[in-house]
Order: structure tokens, then C-alpha cells, then sequence
């Protein structure tokens, strides 16, 4: 029998789209196991004991945890096709750079946007667009961020993309308008199937996000 292949994730999760993306490219089949973060099975804490968070990827037994170390794991478990990361060891290391980077501000400002008001929020969405503007800066008039191919930057970044209409939404204002290129670029990558299949559909996750800010109190 082939690799038995489990994802244990969380629909919303930009994180666990990453790793969807990840695997649609490298053609790997799975099981989804949709879990509820309200009510933790012990199969999620047995696979993740240290952060009890999803996602988590399970091959054959074995679990891998954190999305971008998930994604590393993936590429170098499926070598046969669709390489995610660039050979070259400097060239590794500057994708490497850019999807940390994605991780350290693109979350955390994303998320204080909504759950945040006024001068907090105001502040949160500068700092959002100025973010997103280095990465536009950085892609310049590349078809993705590695070059020729979809690969690991482009997988860090494109799931916020779904997050994006919840962003404006929310916090009353137009990425597009700040950072044409880099929607432009987002909408292409959405043409890929890889992409298209594993990204949510923005409403679905703008009606989370609402109902998420009724349960803190924040609307
Ligand atoms: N750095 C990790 C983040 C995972 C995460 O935040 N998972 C959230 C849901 S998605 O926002 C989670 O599992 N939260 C449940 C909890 O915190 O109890 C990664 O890259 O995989």
C-alpha cells in the first residue's frame, strides 16, 4: 500500500491551506480531519502534544507539525515532482527569509485588524499594507516569488489572500488600492488548481471572522 497520509486542520486555517497547496502540487493524496478547536480530540493532542494546535500532518503514524516545517517536509518527502524550494543554498535561504517573514507579520497584523478598534486598528492596517508593499517590492515582475514556478514563499503567502476580503471588511478599507501588483499576482496564482482547491471562499471565512468578533464582544 502507498503513504497513508492524514491531515488533522481547521477549514479556516490559512496555515492548514498552506500545506493543502503543498500537497495538490506534489499530487499526494490524504484524509481530512476536520477538527474541532473547541473540543480537542485526543488524537489531536497525541499527534501534538507540545502546542495542541492544528495543523498537523500524519505520515504513516508519524506527525509533522508547524505549517512552513510541514511544507519543508513535504517537499523533501515527495521529491518526484514540483519542487518547492530552489536547490541552491542561498537562493534556499532567501525563501526561506520571506515566508518567515510572512509568518512573523502577516498573521499577527491580519489578526489585529479584526480584533482590534480605531487608533489600534488604524495602526494595525498600516503596518498590514506596509508589510504586504515589501513583499510586492520584493516579487517584483517575477510570475512568483521563487521565480519560473510556484513555490515556498508563494505557499506561505497565498492562503491570507481568502483572508483578505475579511481584512477590508472589517477594517473599512482596499489592499488592492495600496498593492495592485501584488493582487494581480494573487489572482493569477488562483488559477492554479493547486491554489483554487485549497483556499476558502472569502465570504465563508468574512462570516467567520464576523461571528468570531461577536463571541469576543468586539461587534
Ligand atoms: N504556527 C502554527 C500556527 C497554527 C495555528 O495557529 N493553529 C490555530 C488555528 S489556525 O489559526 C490553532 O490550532 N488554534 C487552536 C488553539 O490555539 O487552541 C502553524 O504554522 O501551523
Amino acid at each position: 500500500a502507498g503513504d497513508q497520509v492524514t491531515l488533522l486542520n481547521f477549514w479556516a486555517s490559512p496555515f492548514g491551506m498552506r500545506v493543502r497547496i503543498a500537497l495538490a502540487e506534489k499530487g499526494v493524496k490524504y484524509e481530512y480531519g476536520e477538527q474541532d478547536l473547541r473540543n480537542k480530540t485526543a488524537l489531536l493532542l497525541q499527534m501534538n502534544p507540545v502546542h495542541s494546535k492544528i495543523l498537523v500532518l500524519v505520515h504513516n503514524g508519524k506527525p509533522a507539525c508547524e505549517s512552513l516545517i510541514i511544507v519543508q517536509y513535504i517537499n523533501e518527502a515527495w521529491k518526484d515532482k514540483a519542487p518547492l524550494l530552489p536547490s541552491d543554498p542561498y537562493q534556499g535561504a532567501l525563501s526561506r527569509f520571506w515566508a518567515d517573514f510572512v509568518d512573523k507579520k502577516i498573521y499577527d497584523l491580519g489578526r489585529k485588524i479584526w480584533t482590534t478598534k480605531r487608533e489600534d486598528q488604524e495602526s494595525a492596517k498600516k503596518d498590514f499594507i506596509d508589510s504586504l508593499k515589501l513583499l510586492e517590492g520584493e516579487l517584483g515582475d517575477k510570475p512568483y516569488f521563487g521565480g519560473d514556478t510556484l513555490g515556498y514563499v508563494d505557499v506561505a503567502l497565498l492562503p491570507f489572500y481568502c483572508w483578505f476580503y475579511a481584512y477590508e471588511t472589517i477594517g473599512n478599507f482596499n489592499i488592492e488600492a495600496d498593492c495592485p501588483k501584488l493582487i494581480a499576482y494573487c489572482k493569477r496564482c488562483l488559477q492554479k488548481e493547486s491554489v483554487s482547491k485549497s483556499l476558502e471562499d472569502p465570504q465563508k471565512v468574512s462570516d467567520f471572522v464576523v461571528m468570531m468578533r461577536k463571541k469576543l464582544g468586539l461587534e
